[in-house]
């Protein structure tokens, strides 16, 4: 409520339980708000790392952007605090975890499961885009599974406004990278309907399309070549709909309101949430 949501938080107020992990700046902690009982995550990032990193206009942007954000597949910011050493993020808190564990567990998803949570992605990247904001991270490391199994896009470390040109250092995997940002060239919304095939395709698959195991090079050559190869194990509906989404011309990819009325994305609708 607008008393909770203007409240000054402090350390005090939460009492700090098992972590959770280790974030790009910090270590996240299960955390109870002493009053309320409310479960939150809680981040800790030292304000010396930010510094070092020169990245405190991003998270001061990030949290101006984030804190406004609702919708229930996209996790929420609830508000901040800091004391002279440290900022703290309190996050709301998965239930069920890490997308990508389950994936790594089980190899890759039934088709209905991984539909379903294309469709849940698709509909927090159209209320993202609604809102002028282009994530350009969407992979299975940055989604987190709610209390119901629901997917929640949980990382914004690189989300800017549209249009984004700045090249961002990007360290980690280049296999979520579209044509347009390994060429370095302007890019907007469209580069997370790039993303969204690329999850799609690991999600029934159980590897990303452009992975190679000769190195980023390589990967950067597959991806401008767009060298796309669904097995036949895909269903031809989910190789449809992963090929309308992996295409070099961004013109060209299916816009998101057409990716929910995709025969594959309407089938899972009636099964469960
Ligand atoms: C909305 O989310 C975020 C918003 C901002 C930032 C952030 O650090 N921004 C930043 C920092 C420094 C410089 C610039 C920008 C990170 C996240 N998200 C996460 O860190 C993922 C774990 S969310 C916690 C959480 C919940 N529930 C779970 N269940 C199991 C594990 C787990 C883990």
């Amino acid at each position: 409520d607008t008393e909770q949501k203007n409240r000054k938080w402090s350390l005090a107020d939460f009492e700090i339980g098992k972590p959770l992990g280790k974030g790009k700046f910090g270590h996240v902690y299960l955390a109870r708000e002493r009053r309320s009982g409310f479960i939150v995550a809680l981040k800790i990032i030292y304000k010396a790392e930010l510094e070092a990193a020169k990245v405190e206009k991003q998270l001061r942007r990030e949290i101006e952007i984030q804190s406004h954000l609702r919708h229930p597949h996209i996790l929420r910011l609830y508000g901040y605090f800091y004391d002279e050493k440290r900022v703290y993020l309190i996050l709301e808190y998965a239930p069920q975890g890490e997308l990508y564990k389950t994936l790594r567990r089980t190899g890759k998803f039934e088709e209905a499961t991984a539909a379903r949570y294309i469709r849940q992605m698709t509909l927090a990247l159209q209320y993202l885009h609604s809102r002028h904001v282009i994530h350009r991270d969407i992979k299975p490391e940055n989604i987190l599974l709610g209390l119901n199994g629901e997917a929640k896009i949980a990382d914004f470390g690189w989300s800017v406004h549209a249009p984004g040109t700045r090249r961002q250092t990007l360290c980690g995997t280049l296999d979520y990278l579209p044509p347009e940002m390994v060429e370095g060239k302007e890019h907007a919304w469209w580069v997370d309907l790039w993303s969204l095939g690329v999850l799609a395709y690991e999600f029934v698959v159980g590897a990303p399309p452009f992975e190679e195991a000769a190195g980023y090079r390589a990967t950067y050559r597959r991806i401008a070549k767009v060298d796309l190869k669904i097995p036949d194990t895909v269903s031809p509906d989910a190789a449809d709909l992963i090929r309308k989404l992996l295409q070099h011309d961004p013109e060209k990819r299916l816009p998101l309101e057409k990716v929910l009325r995709h025969p594959w994305i309407r089938l899972s609708i009636n099964i469960s949430p």
